[in-house]
């Protein structure tokens, strides 16, 4: 059996006035129509039973108690049938012809046998208002119907065991107990509408819940009222008992002998759910207040009274009854097909004069209110009250199935908007998936690419190495008393140039002896006419050059071994030939000059190639002993390349930043496992003010420091700006010096820098500027440079700490002492100032110019300390080669002057007519304040 209640409902009205009529007035009413639709007559007694969820709540709420329907049972259905052929043009039942009101009954009932028999017919009204539906109400909808069905099947199984025990159950038949569990059951899928509901929307229902009941149907009775002069007056006190037998006896009419009770008290349940329909929330709703209807407090039976009478105050009945007006005129047509099961045109609310029963019914409920349509009938106060309840009720029940039916189009409709976003979010994250995936994939080439190049150039170097290694030379691991030492072999090239060096020098000596020799047998005339006629003698001896003569040097002139033959005893010779052996053999001579300088040179190319051979060896076997050989990516980001080179604590490599697609040279610092942990703890303390002064820098002049990493427990990592040449260091270790413009153009550059460096709110001293830390872009000293490596500076801060008295030195000997100014090795050492770096600009500018540097050259760190070396230096002496500029030399001195008040700071270096911009005439002194350096001459600059 399938509960179906919007198809159900003209059949329960009409067989429910039907029944009135013939019954006249003061009859039982309300347990006919409950039996009719077979629900059992107890359960629709205590108003409390849920079996079919809000079906079987709307029915007893309708019918709630035995007397409700007594009350609203009405005879003006006459008057409504009456009406049905003018409105419909289709007579289905005279108020006259009980038969044929029947049979319109057993019409519609036919339709709920073939629920009993399982069939799910679906009525052409229910399957319009499933059309009007939203897909969710539609769902929510047939799943009513399917669990209708299911239901009803089960309950037409048990419908007889009911009744019989509603016989004995007067006020809670067993079945109302397993009401919660059902309605669980369905109010499960609607609760997504449900929770639409405010907490206190249900809270109104519940507290409103009798209400609501007699609202349930209201928009019917009242109607039969209003068509009916008289209103009966309702028995108030009727038991359940007599109720039920009463039904029982009406309901066994001559053609109802088929007609099964749970057939006919289902169908009235549906009713109410058919004016509420369209909107499972309406279900749910009822079903909340029939769990609260259930509820013994409300049952009449309990406190004696029929009352149903609404509790609202008349304000919110007035309004809820304007509320249900425009309900009814917007769910008109649908009451009005739902009502009669057929395409019946319905009526506009202009047409009240000949409005369709479902106008009739909707109607009726507003002229409770109004008293237009249907005036109250002479029931009684009662009557009028518990109609007025049941039109207030109903009205704001429809109100708020309105609201919820409006709020279910908003959901739905912010539904399909969230599912839009959603949408296009999922496109977008779709996309962007894809994008990143080629972007993983661009940086796994990009790194793959990488990997295979800096391989083919780490195998390339190596065999240029290894063939290298033999004619340059390589470490050799040799003994040397107790241990091993790698002890550097030179290769053949060293060898070579050494023979041809003893073959140059074997050959000189030749000439000269030979040239000795000659002069003993130099002839007496050429001695005595030697100042007259040497003129003439030199023009032959040209001249038998350009002709090809030899000189004869002997009479037994069989080629150059004869040259250099001991005479058997010098004797005279020509003086002819004299001469042309005199020429020869100091040409010869010329020639070997010559050619030792060029041996001279070929030493010195090897050397350079033996340098940076060694240093290549070393870096290989550091790069090979490196944890990081094996192109480890660092923080997914860095990959390592190749090894730079190794200072005291770190080693620098060379790497790829696949994120910002660059290279960068990684400092990777290494704390010694077997360190005391003050002196872990000092070190980490340097590298972490290195890392922080290093990192507020910006400056063309300077490294950039981009990242810090931690690696593991022992190491971490700065990521530095990489600078492709070498430092100055190597450069000047390959040749040595450089010019006094590279020089300059390399001092220029630092002080630049240095400048930067004091002109900051806290000034930094660097404090281990030295050629190493000057790195060169291009690789030679006329490009530009950037300076490294903050280890040991220092931020002119604190408040102990006076920028122009100075810092106090907190790490005292540390640096290198080549390029360290006197104070430093004062002890206690006095407070220092950028001072420090002028020293040591100083002293590279030295070094650069003169290959050396001014002091301590040769000597050892260790040495210098022990010496007091620079404690001492208190004068700079400039060799006389190579040719240095007064600029430049005065530019040194203001640089080495030993007391630090005496030196000139950074900005005076800036201003020093060697490095300030070059002005034109006019412009000079009157640009930027810089004063010009008094001391020197500008004509002197022979640069
Ligand atoms: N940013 C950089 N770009 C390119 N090469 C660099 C960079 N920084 C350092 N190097 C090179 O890495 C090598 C090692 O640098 P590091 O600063 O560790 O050496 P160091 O100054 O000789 O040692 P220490 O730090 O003990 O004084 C040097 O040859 C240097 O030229």
């Amino acid at each position: 059996m399938s509960y179906r209640p919007l198809c159900c409902l003209p059949a329960a009205l009409m067989m429910h006035r039907l029944w009135v009529q013939s019954n006249g007035s003061s009859s039982n009413h309300a347990p006919i129509v409950g039996d009719q639709l077979g629900i059992p007559s107890s359960t629709m007694a205590t108003g409390g039973t849920g079996h079919v969820g809000n079906v079987t709540y709307m029915n007893s709420g309708m019918l709630g108690p035995t007397g409700f329907m007594q009350q609203n049972a009405h005879p003006s259905t006459s008057v409504m049938m009456q009406q049905q052929p003018q409105n419909g043009g289709v007579s289905r039942s005279s108020p006259t012809e009980m038969p044929q009101g029947m049979q319109t009954m057993s019409e519609d009932s036919l339709e709920m046998r073939d629920y009993n028999s399982g069939v799910h017919h679906m009525h052409p009204h229910q399957m319009q208002m499933q059309h009007h539906m939203q897909p969710q109400q539609q769902y929510n909808m047939q799943y009513h119907n399917h669990q209708q069905m299911q239901q009803m099947q089960h309950y037409h199984q048990q419908q007889q065991q009911y009744q019989q025990q509603a016989q004995h159950h007067q006020m809670y038949p067993p079945q109302i107990q397993q009401q919660p569990q059902q309605q669980g059951q369905m109010q499960q899928p609607q609760q997504s509408n449900q929770q639409q509901q405010s907490s206190t929307t249900l809270q109104h229902i519940n507290e409103s819940s009798n209400l609501s009941s007699a609202g349930s149907i209201s928009d019917r009775e009242p109607e039969q009222a209003g068509g009916t002069p008289q209103r009966p007056t309702a028995p108030v006190t009727t038991t359940t008992t007599e109720k039920k037998s009463v039904r029982k006896r009406r309901r066994l009419g001559p053609n109802d002998e088929q007609a099964t009770p749970k057939q006919e008290r289902k169908i009235t349940e549906f009713m109410k759910v058919g004016e509420a329909s369209g909107s499972n929330v309406a279900r749910c709703l009822m079903t909340e207040y029939h769990q609260n209807q259930g509820s013994p407090k409300r049952q009449p039976q309990q406190n004696g009274s029929n009352n149903y009478e609404p509790q609202q105050h008349p304000q919110q009945q007035h309004q809820q009854q304007q509320q249900q007006q425009q309900q009814n005129q917007m769910s008109q047509h649908d009451m009005h097909n739902s009502c009669w099961g057929m395409a019946t045109p319905s009526l506009g609310v202009n047409n009240r004069g000949t409005p369709t029963p479902t106008q009739q019914q909707h109607y009726s409920s507003d002229s409770n209110s109004n008293s237009n349509q249907s005036p109250p009938g002479q029931g009684g106060n009662r009557m009028v009250r518990t109609i007025d309840g049941e039109t207030q009720t109903d009205s704001s029940l429809s109100q708020r199935v309105q609201n919820n039916n409006q709020s279910a189009d908003e959901i739905a409709k912010r539904d399909r908007i969230i599912e839009d976003y959603r949408r296009q979010i999922d496109d977008m994250n779709t996309k962007q998936n894809a994008e990143r995936r080629k972007y993983e994939a661009s940086k796994e080439t990009i790194k793959r690419l990488l990997i295979e190049k800096n391989m083919i150039e780490r195998t390339a170097l190596r065999d240029k190495i290894s063939a290298d290694s033999p004619r340059i030379g390589c470490f050799k691991t040799t003994r040397i008393g107790d241990s091993f030492r790698d002890q550097w072999t030179d290769g053949w090239g060293f060898a070579e140039i050494e023979k041809k060096q003893e073959a140059l020098a074997t050959e000189k000596n030749d000439i000269n002896a030979a040239a000795t020799l000659l002069k003993k047998r130099k002839p007496a005339e050429l001695e005595r006419k030697v100042d007259r006629k040497r003129p003439q003698a030199v023009s032959i001896q040209i001249q038998n050059d350009s002709n090809g003569m030899q000189p004869s040097t002997s009479s037994n002139s069989n080629g150059d071994d004869a040259i250099f033959r001991r005479p058997e005893e010098p004797k005279e010779i020509p003086p002819q030939e004299y001469t042309e052996l005199e020429e020869i053999y100091r040409l010869r001579k010329e020639h070997l000059r010559k050619e030792e300088t060029d041996v001279l040179m070929e030493k010195e190319r090897l050397d350079k190639e033996r340098s940076l051979h060694m240093r290549e060896l070393k870096r290989i076997a550091n790069e090979s002993a490196s944890q990081f050989k094996e192109h480890q990516l660092l923080h997914k980001r860095y990959l390592m390349l190749n090894l730079l080179g190794k200072g005291g604590f770190s080693e620098v490599w060379k790497a790829f930043d696949i994120d910002e697609n660059r290279y960068v040279a990684c400092k990777i610092h290494h704390v010694n496992k077997d360190w005391k942990e003050e002196k872990k703890a000092n070190y980490v303390k340097h590298a972490m003010r290195e890392k922080d002064i290093h990192k507020s820098l910006d400056h063309c002049r300077i490294v950039k420091q981009y990242d810090l990493l931690t690696i593991d427990n022992h190491s971490f990592c700065t990521v530095l700006e990489y600078v492709p040449g070498n430092d100055l260091d190597f450069y000047l270790k390959q040749n040595k010096s450089i010019s006094e413009k590279e020089a300059r153009s390399i001092i220029m550059q630092v002080v630049s820098a240095l400048v930067y460096l004091n002109e900051k709110s806290t000034p930094i001293i660097h404090y281990d500027l030295k050629p190493a830390n000057i790195l060169l872009e291009s690789g030679h000293t006329f490009g530009a440079i950037k300076i490294t490596d903050f280890g040991l500076s220092k931020i002119m801060e604190g408040e102990n700490d006076d920028h122009d008295g100075g810092i106090e030195l907190t790490s005292q000997f540390a640096g290198t002492y080549w390029y360290l100014p006197p104070e430093t090795f004062i002890v206690p050492p006095p407070k220092i100032t950028c001072k420090v770096d002028v020293w040591s600009i100083g002293v590279i500018f030295y070094q650069c110019i003169y290959g050396k540097k001014p002091f301590g050259h040769d000597l050892t760190q260790q040495k210098i300390l022990e010496c007091n070396t620079i404690i001492n230096a208190r004068e700079v002496i400039f060799p006389n080669k190579p040719q240095v500029s007064s600029l430049a030399q005065d530019f040194i001195r203001r640089c080495l002057q030993y007391r630090k008040e005496d030196r000139a700071d950074v900005f005076e270096l800036a201003r020093h007519d060697l490095i300030r911009p070059k002005l034109p005439r006019e412009a000079k002194g009157s640009v930027s304040g810089i004063p010009r350096s008094p001391s020197v001459n500008r004509e002197d600059d022979n640069i």
